[in-house]
């Protein structure tokens, strides 16, 4: 909807209106109000053509409700049906061609079709605290209503592309400097573009018409524009949308703008339908719907309100409390950072203020927004006695039930009754560590990722006696440090850790039969993953997944004697892993691991040749015959036995949907985004197929538990494939195909 009105005498006031965010859609929408049903496109271009017919209005301001102007055309359109065959296109330039001059009056946000309704007007005022960014790309498409080839002639090709492929927001203040608005203020923004448009009346408006501008020019466009092809293209690891976001913006400058907005209609259709845009809007709305939280007893934000965090404490001064200390002083949280001894404290103290210059450097008012070197911001110290009064505190020491127990017995000892007690643990049992507190209720675990300052997701897993508060506590606290909290119950390596074990299991299990590391990390990375799996073992270290190991009895000398190597508990196992650490191959940090290194803590990784025939020697002694293992196998061993545990995990109630999970794998663990998350990509493969593949691996490997086949998927086949979203309706309904 949009609401017309007088902004003064000779002045139309086009007021966007659809809650919560003015987004621009072109599917019916009742407003019970007023007895009539408008699309918001269809207002907007309703009313202006109403000021365009009324001879005493001279001008017109176009604004938006509840001073937001618009977050663009609403994304849930897209997948569907349409209704109507309104575009956006038509009405951004029915708006430019208007001979009553027109002002964007933009506040809040002005982002994709928003702001490219805010270019078809003459002038463009914003208020300082607006943000305005072309987020197409962000959803697998391209700014589709002219949007391509009006920026490059208002802010020029370098910026646009910039923008345009990154999706970036940009504050109003960085928008005047690029020229993409006329100007910045800080009162009320519809009046100043009342004012701006009253005072415009008469004037020329051809040089303020960006289709009739030239693209400006630059010497060497053609070399430009292949080089910035060649790094989006790198970048974008198989995402279609950036890549095709350049062949439009090139499209403007080699074609009359006509011709350009063809293109960029070719090309938006390309995107529309490739199946990528539909991943990427789903992880949009999955992002959006984890944030709603609730748990299997009922508690949800409705029934929790999260308490007020003014100090908080990190224990720990490893690359997590690093990071995590780092995230707290970015969300302006006073911090305190303990450490066991002096030593350990000023090599995390010196590790913390590099990474907090860094940050600073990245900010608009760097250092100073920060004001990290002021004690009552940021404070070390090495005694547990400064934790009196911090309302929470983030344990991130190393990963050993003993110790960690240690530390919330003294914690709990130490601290005031009221303070939340949270452990930065990647895989243990929340409930044994609250079992020594006297305040199981207030205990949770906050899983960070490395790096903790830039990885955006936080693990939130809950205990038996978790409280809602303690939950809502700490997914406000995510919010507040910008990362995507995702709650989810307490099983061993909770929601991510638990899927990665079947995929990195069955990387090393195809490495026995006959690949190389190169070969599997290859065939993942084609597929999207930002790190194949031998490679991500190298970087975060060998030796870790060694201790764990160590620690659960399966290497070591906790094994039983005359344990067979490749056997325990009766399943498969590869000692491969163990192997190499033996040797003292933990990776990047020793300059040798799965591959080798330029040097201890190098990070080029070049496939190994003694690996190889360490391999060979390793197949010849357990007699294991070498086989060509393709691409597809290596695939859906690694992929499908990941999302095998993902359907054990929610028939066992520890994530509340299938968006909880692929959530955590785009924002954790390098899933790509245009693949939707391994849930939404099981859907698009089929059920019925994963099921099957599963099956026949299965029947090849009978000692692989991990890849026999879920109960629920196989529940989920028999019920006849429903949607993803409606997976969870079926946990609990009986099938008579079983
Ligand atoms: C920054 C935000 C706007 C706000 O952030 P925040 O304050 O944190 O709040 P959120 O929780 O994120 O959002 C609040 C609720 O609003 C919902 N929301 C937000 N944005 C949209 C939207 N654009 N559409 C629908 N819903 C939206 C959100 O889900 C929340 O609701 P709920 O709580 O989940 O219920 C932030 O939200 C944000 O960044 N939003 C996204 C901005 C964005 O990406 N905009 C670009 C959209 S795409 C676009 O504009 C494309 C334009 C070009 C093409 C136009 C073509 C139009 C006609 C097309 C015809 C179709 C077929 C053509 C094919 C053919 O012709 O054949």
């Amino acid at each position: 909807m949009a609401q017309y009105a007088r902004g003064a005498a000779a002045v139309a006031v086009i007021r966007l209106r659809n809650p919560p965010v003015n987004a621009l859609s072109w599917l019916l929408v009742t407003e019970p109000l007023i007895s009539f049903s408008l699309t918001v496109l269809q207002a907007l271009e309703d009313g202006l053509k109403r000021a365009d017919a009324d001879p005493s209005v001279k001008a017109v301001t176009i604004c938006g409700e509840n001073g937001k102007f618009s977050a663009g055309a609403d994304i849930r359109g897209f997948s569907s049906p349409r209704k109507q065959g309104l575009g956006l296109g038509p009405i951004v330039s029915l708006i430019e061609r208007s001979e009553k001059p027109v002002v964007a009056a933009i506040e809040g946000i002005a982002l994709g079709g928003g702001l490219e309704v805010a270019l078809g007007c003459h002038y463009r005022i914003a208020h300082v605290q607006a943000r305005m960014g072309l987020p197409e790309v962000t959803i697998g498409l391209l700014p589709g209503a002219q949007g391509t080839q009006r920026l490059p002639r208002l802010v020029g090709v370098p910026a646009a592309l910039d923008l345009i492929t990154t999706g970036r927001h940009i504050p109003a203040t960085e928008a005047l400097k690029l020229g993409l608005v006329d100007e910045v203020v800080e009162e009320n923004t519809v009046e100043a573009a009342i004012r701006l448009a009253n005072k415009l009346i008469g004037q020329p408006l051809g040089p303020r018409r960006l289709s009739l501008k030239p693209v400006p020019k630059l010497p060497n466009m053609e070399a430009f524009l292949s080089e910035a092809l060649a790094k989006v293209k790198k970048r974008a690891q198989g995402c279609l949308a950036p890549e095709l976001c350049v062949q439009a913006i090139k499209a403007a400058t080699e074609q009359p703008f006509a011709d350009g907005v063809r293109k960029e209609q070719e090309l938006f259709n390309i995107l529309l339908t490739s199946g990528q845009a539909k991943a990427m809007q789903y992880a949009f709305f999955a992002e959006r719907a984890v944030e709603k939280w609730t748990t299997p007893s009922g508690a949800s934000w409705k029934s929790a309100s999260p308490q007020p965090i003014r100090k908080a404490a990190v224990i720990g001064l490893g690359t997590m409390g690093r990071g995590i200390v780092t995230s707290l002083v970015k969300a302006k949280i006073p911090v305190v950072a303990l450490e066991q001894n002096l030593e350990y404290l000023n090599m995390g103290r010196n590790a913390v203020m590099l990474l907090l210059e860094r940050e600073a450097m990245k900010m608009e008012q760097g250092a100073q927004a920060l004001d990290f070197h002021n004690p009552a911001r940021l404070q070390f110290a090495v005694d547990f006695d400064v934790l009196r009064d911090v309302d929470l505190v983030i344990e991130a020491v190393f990963e050993n039930m003993a110790l960690k127990k240690e530390i919330f017995s003294n914690l709990s000892r130490i601290c005031k009754p009221e303070a939340f007690l949270c452990t930065n643990t990647s895989a243990l049992n929340i409930d044994e560590i609250a079992s020594v507190t006297g305040r199981p209720q207030q205990v949770i675990g906050m899983h960070f990722f490395s790096p903790a300052h830039v990885m955006r997701l936080l693990e939130i897993i809950y205990g038996r006696q978790t409280s809602p508060t303690t939950i809502a506590t700490a997914m406000q606290l995510a919010k507040v440090m910008k990362k995507v909290g995702v709650v989810v119950g307490n099983c061993f390596g909770f929601v991510g850790n638990r899927m990665m074990f079947p995929y990195s299991q069955q990387a090393v299990f195809l490495l026995e039969e006959g690949s190389r590391p190169e070969d599997v990390d290859q065939a993942l990375e084609d597929f999207g993953l930002k790190i194949g799996p031998f490679r991500m073992s190298d970087l975060a270290g060998l030796d870790v997944g060694w201790r764990s190991r160590k620690d659960q009895g399966l290497t070591g000398p906790s094994l039983a004697p005359g344990t067979p190597a490749r056997q325990r508990r009766g399943y498969r196992y590869s000692p491969l892993p163990d192997l190499l650490c033996e040797k003292g191959r933990f990776g990047q940090k020793t300059g040798k691991g799965w591959y080798e290194y330029e040097k201890a803590g190098g990070r080029t990784a070049k496939p190994d040749p003694w690996v190889h025939s360490f391999l060979c020697e390793y197949r010849n002694a357990h007699q294991i015959k070498t086989r060509f293992i393709d691409q597809e196998e290596i695939l859906e061993r690694c992929l499908y036995s990941l999302i095998n545990e993902g359907f054990d995990i929610l028939a066992e109630g520890i994530a509340s949907g299938p968006e909880h999970l692929d959530v955590v794998y785009i924002n954790g663990y390098g899933w790509p985004k245009h693949r939707g998350g391994p849930m939404f990509y099981a859907s698009t493969v089929g059920l019925p197929n994963i099921l099957a593949k599963l099956q026949k691996y299965s029947e090849i490997h009978p000692d692989i538990p991990q890849l026999r086949p879920s109960a629920f998927l196989k529940k989920l086949v028999a019920m006849g494939s429903p949607l993803l979203n409606d997976w969870m309706s079926h946990l609990h309904k009986q099938s008579n195909k079983l």
